[in-house]
């Protein structure tokens, strides 16, 4: 059976790409200004941007370009200053506070480098929260398969405390596909994992996109992360000035460079 087959479409008919694609969200002319006058930062410009169903999309770009106001405005945590964000066919700004806590719920998966895992609450009560929280019932089946995906399943009646770091991470991107959301945006997934739990990571997230068409963007400073992605997007001064599609990490890596050095003369 194909993977595929068990990951049911959201009803109704998404919002198109440009191209034609369905997208899960999308940034029109998004600006995010911090403080005022002289603290005043730009920290978004005018940001428009699409990432298609079922794409695995890498955001890149220097300390301080915006990457993680970019996706926390994207999922709802941050208020824009203009323009507009769009999380299927819901326009953030129309939502208040309450819808907005249940779009979050309900549509988006968030894998931060803190894994935020409960203490108190074994592993399988962690991956379930926070649909226990909706009052929704996980999926047996679909459950079974991300748990043995991600290689937890002798460790569900563990505590964080009695897991690896790498274990704990499991646990939280676990957490995020098992509400199967709309979209997942992962803050820097592999910051503190070793190079064999990040590469197992990353080929999972890839995994969740080919075979389950899970739709991910990932904050990365690694090359190598962002070569299991299908587009770079890249970030400088709060602009997106670039984008690379089936990136390989030489060429993202040269790619990095360039913008240094142009950073260095301009
Ligand atoms: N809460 C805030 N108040 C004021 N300025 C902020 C705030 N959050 C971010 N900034 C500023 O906005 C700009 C973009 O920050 P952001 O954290 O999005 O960058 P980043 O690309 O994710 O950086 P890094 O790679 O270092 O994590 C920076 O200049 C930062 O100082």
């Amino acid at each position: 059976m194909s993977h595929a087959a068990a990951f049911p479409t959201s009803p109704g008919a998404p919002a198109r790409a440009r191209g034609g694609f369905p997208v899960a969200a999308r940034a029109t002319g998004l600006s995010k200004v911090y403080g005022q006058g002289d603290t005043r930062v730009t920290a978004l410009d005018s940001v428009s941007v699409e990432f298609r169903r079922a794409e695995f999309t890498a955001i890149m770009g220097p300390s301080g370009s915006g990457k993680s106001t970019l996706m926390h405005c994207m999922a709802g945590l941050d208020t824009i200053s203009s323009g507009s964000t769009l999380i299927g066919d819901t326009e953030l700004s129309t939502l208040n506070d309450k819808s907005l806590t249940r779009l979050r719920r309900d549509k988006i998966g968030f894998i931060f480098q803190a894994f935020n895992l409960l203490p108190t609450l074994t592993a399988l009560e962690n991956i379930t929260l926070p649909m226990d929280i909706a009052g929704r019932k996980a999926d047996a089946e679909w459950l079974d398969m991300v748990v043995n995906t991600v290689g937890l399943s002798g460790r569900l009646a563990h505590r964080p405390s009695q897991l690896s770091g790498g274990q704990q991470q499991r646990v939280a991107v676990a957490r995020a596909l098992t509400a199967k959301p709309e979209i997942i945006f992962a803050d820097e997934p592999t910051g503190n994992l070793d190079s064999r739990s990040g590469a197992e990571l990353l080929g999972f997230l890839r995994e969740s996109v080919q075979a389950l068409q899970q739709t991910i963007v990932m904050v990365t400073h690694d090359p190598v992360a962002a070569s299991y992605a299908d587009r770079v997007v890249f970030l400088a001064d709060g602009r997106i000035v670039d984008e690379m599609r089936e990136p390989t990490a030489d060429a993202v890596l040269d790619r990095m460079k360039a913008f240094d050095a142009k950073g260095r003369t301009s």
